[in-house]
């Protein structure tokens, strides 16, 4: 039997309406044959034709529900198996009917349910097959009440409220009993709850906990057969449907126990998990709080480190503040006293510059007699020195004119020479310019021959290396292909040579089999017809015979009293006979038609079996031939693509011969080519070098007689010089004696206004004496040292009209220490 699980306690009808309907069809049946004619007596035709059959059962309103007037949702048309789901979208109201196999509507019995559709099921259970239902619905749509129900009574009977499980255990019981089977019962108790299934006929201590449970695993699992087994249940053995009931009934309290256990727990891990997340918020937040914290302390090291760095600056420019103003008040107390010194100078140099300023008046007046004295000497000498420089400016003159004219022809003839040498140079270029183009030409038609024999051999080998490989890729391409080909076609061909074999000898069999069956069966019609007919006639005549008999002995007995009316009967009963014995042999003989038509049908039929088996043995025929063609074929495109492969390789062998002349016969060009292009430049380039020589020889001849007639000319040029020269000589002379005459005179002038000079300055013009008085100190008010320190303030504190005085003075006393005495009256000088 199926097993009666506690999904099956919950496995039954549909409570709530589905959204399509369920007419599903059934698409095989698992064991037609071995069933018998009533092996589903109680179920329709249509219902054997289903293998999930969907019924819909709709509870009544509860009390609570019709207290609270609430509106039924749907309508349940048992006879049409419709329901009709009422529902307002908007302010449409919208009717959707569903169709199912069967409905059951809110007044429907437990009983009337069970009769309906479970008992066909149950019966078929015992029949051997795998059956299961389930309920399926929304919470509250009465599942439980429809499995389950009451359980007995306290009779022990059913109740009219008794669902589908307690019925289904009755009846299969009643069943058993009834059929005296000698049977064994093995219950399992699960229950699939949360995605968990639960063995509920396991001991009390494994329903405990989670923990408890998953000692002893229970698996789902897959039988080899389709079917679905629930691995590691627990087994119960039963003998009454009494037995099962409380076998129920203690494992419903189990459940109701295991349930509150179950939720327990939940509870518990919902608790711990709530704890849990809030652990982890609290750890979040304080990790958070540590993170500022952290953040905070940083800030605040930083800011002290900061300050800390801002005082010891703040000291140490303090300190330095006050180590200036200590140097500023020394300075300033040296500065005081270079001030009342300086004073003093100043005093002593306003007295003396009164003095010498009438010494200066005196020396002045001196001076410039003494420079006009100077400049009549000077001018007298200048004219005289003006008349001798004229002289040799004419002098000069005629000598520049003789000097223009020897350069003028002294210049032709360089020019001449340059032209000479000019064009010579130019030709010479020319020549050069051509040698070096020729050379550079051949050299780069040399080179590019060479390039292109290069370019010509290496392409040649290029494409002779490629064309090698295309031709190697051809042959490993087309023996790949061959091998490929060799090995798709014998499969191929074997396969279909076994296929034809197969159906083949299937056909044959078949047909032999239809044959032999139709020619027994022929042979057993005949026999069965001759004998009909044997028996047929032989009856007859037996009964023509017992006919005979009889007739002739009523005639004897009541010939005498109706022989009249026993004549005519007896003509009657004999043409009647002759008629129902006409009749029969007609019968005898339209039956005998008939059976030989079906005999000659039945021939037909074996002709054109045969014939459909020659057919098809001609179709095997042709598909073998075609099988054997195309191998052939196959096998012609094989040594096709073999004599292809070895022209192939014929080709590259001579690729690669004709690759190989070509080499030496492009080597031996090359070589040939070169040498002759060589040989013809080397001839060339010597004659060019012959011309090369006898111009350069012509050229020298010339520019050497040009540079004898220039060396004459310059030497005449140079005796000409020489004599001028002398001449120059004499005049600058007498010119010298002049100018030395005029450099004593001068030079006494000199020494005289030197010598009075020299009276004014060192004896009469006193400066810079040491009047040895030590200047008067004037009172500064220069801070002390305490003072300072006590104030601590900055240098720019300090007076800065001290300060501005003190750089004056400074300024003033390095003026003056790199000022020379009189130095503005000398300067005039
Ligand atoms: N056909 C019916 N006639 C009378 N009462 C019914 C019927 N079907 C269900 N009820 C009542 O409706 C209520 C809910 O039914 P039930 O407990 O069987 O629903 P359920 O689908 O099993 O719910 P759950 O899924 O929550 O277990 C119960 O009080 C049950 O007695």
């Amino acid at each position: 039997m199926g097993s009666l699980t506690p999904d099956f306690r919950k496995s039954v009808s549909t409570m709530a309406p589905s959204p399509a309907p369920f007419l599903t069809p059934r698409p095989e049946r698992r064991r037609p044959d071995s069933r018998g004619s009533d092996w589903n007596y109680n179920r329709s035709d249509k219902d054997k034709e289903m293998n999930v059959q969907v019924l819909l059962r709709c509870r009544p309103l509860t009390d609570d529900e019709q207290r609270l007037n609430m509106p039924s949702a749907i309508t349940c048309n048992d006879s049409k198996r419709e329901v009709t789901v009422s529902q307002t979208v908007g302010s449409k109201h919208v009717d959707r009917v569903f169709t199912f196999d069967k409905v059951f509507g809110p007044k429907s019995q437990q009983r009337s349910i069970y009769d309906q559709a479970i008992s066909p099921i149950v019966a078929e259970v015992l029949e051997g097959f795998n059956c299961t239902v389930f309920a399926y619905g929304q919470t509250g749509t009465g599942k439980t009440y429809t499995m389950e129900g009451g359980m007995r009574n306290k009779s022990g009977d059913l109740p009219i409220e008794a669902g589908i499980i307690p019925r289904a255990v009755r009846q299969i019981f009643d069943t058993l009993e009834a059929q005296n089977a000698d049977y064994s019962m093995k219950v399992t108790f699960s229950e699939l709850y949360n995605e968990e299934i639960t063995d509920l006929l396991a001991p009390e201590d494994q329903l405990k906990s989670t923990e408890d449970r998953s000692k002893k695993p229970i698996s789902l699992m897959e039988d080899g057969k389709g079917l679905v087994v629930v691995r590691g249940l627990e087994e119960e053995m039963v003998y009454s449907a009494d037995e099962i009931y409380s076998l129920l009934e203690r494992v419903m309290q189990k459940v109701d126990k295991f349930r509150e256990l179950y939720l327990t727990e939940q509870d518990e891990k919902l608790n711990i998990k709530s704890e849990l997340k809030d652990c982890k918020r609290n750890l979040e937040t304080t990790h958070k709080l540590l993170e500022d914290l952290k953040d905070k302390y940083k800030m605040a090291l930083s800011t002290l480190k900061e300050k800390e760095a801002l005082i010891s600056k703040l000291q140490n420019s303090e300190n330095s503040l006050i180590n200036c103003a200590k140097q500023l008040q020394v300075n300033l107390q040296d500065a005081s006293q270079d001030i009342s010194t300086l004073f003093g100078k100043i005093d002593r140099k306003d007295k003396l510059e009164k003095e010498n300023q009438s010494i200066l008046l005196a020396f002045e007046v001196q001076l410039g007699k003494s420079l006009k004295d100077l400049h009549e000497i000077i001018k007298s000498s200048v004219s005289q020195q003006e008349r001798q420089l004229r002289c040799v400016e004419e002098y000069i003159t005629t000598f520049l004119a003789n000097k223009y004219k020897s350069n003028e022809a002294m210049e032709a003839k360089v020019k001449k020479l340059l032209e000479i040498y000019t064009t010579e140079s130019l030709d010479m270029k020319k020549v050069t310019y051509a040698l070096k183009t020729k050379a550079s030409s051949d050299l780069d038609e040399i080179t590019s021959v060479m390039s292109a024999q290069t370019i010509a051999v290496e392409n040649f080998f290029q494409n002779a290396a490629l064309e090698s490989k295309e031709v190697l890729s051809d042959i490993q391409n087309s023996l790949n292909e061959q091998k490929r080909m060799l090995a798709f076609s014998a499969q191929q061909h074997t396969e279909g040579l076994n296929k034809s074999l197969v159906s083949a000898q299937v056909i044959s069999s078949a047909a032999i089999n239809i044959s032999n069956d139709l020619h027994r069966r022929a042979s057993e019609l005949m026999t069965l017809l001759e004998q009909s007919h044997a028996e047929k006639s032989l009856r007859l005549q037996n009964f023509e015979q017992m006919f005979k008999e009889e007739a002739s002995r009523e005639e004897k007995l009541a010939m005498d009293q109706i022989a009249a009316i026993l004549s005519t009967l007896t003509s009657k009963r004999t043409d009647m006979v002759y008629k129902a014995s006409r009749c029969f042999e007609e019968s005898n003989t339209e039956e005998s038609k008939k059976l030989l038509q079906e005999l000659s049908n039945m021939q037909n039929l074996l002709s054109s079996e045969v014939r459909d088996l020659s057919e098809y043995a001609e179709k095997v025929k042709d598909h073998y031939m075609e099988e054997t063609f195309s191998s052939a074929e196959r096998v012609v495109a094989m040594e096709n693509s073999l004599v292809e492969c070895a022209e192939n390789v014929e080709r590259s062998g001579r690729q690669w011969q004709n690759a190989q002349l070509g080499t030496t016969h492009l080597a031996k060009n090359n070589l040939h080519d070169i040498t002759s292009v060589m040989q013809t430049k080397i001839i060339e380039t010597h004659g060019m070098h012959d011309y090369l020589a006898s111009v350069s020889s012509c050229m020298d001849a010339e520019v050497d007689s040009h540079v004898n007639d220039l060396m004459m000319a310059t030497n005449e040029s140079l005796a000409l010089d020489k004599g001028h020269s002398k001449e120059i000589n004499t005049i600058t002379l007498a010119s010298l004696d002049q100018l030395n005459s005029m450099r004593v005179n001068h030079g006494e002038c000199i020494s005289h206004i030197s010598n009075r000079s020299e009276q004014c300055i060192h004896k009469e013009y006193l400066v810079e004496q040491k009047t040895n008085v030590t200047p008067k100190k004037r009172a500064t008010a220069v801070p002390s040292l305490e003072s300072i320190e006590a104030m601590r303030t900055p240098v720019h504190d300090l007076n800065s009209k001290t300060k501005l005085k003190l750089d004056s003075a400074d300024n003033k006393i390095m003026q003056d220490q790199h000022r020379n005495p009189f130095q503005d009256v000398n300067g005039v000088i």
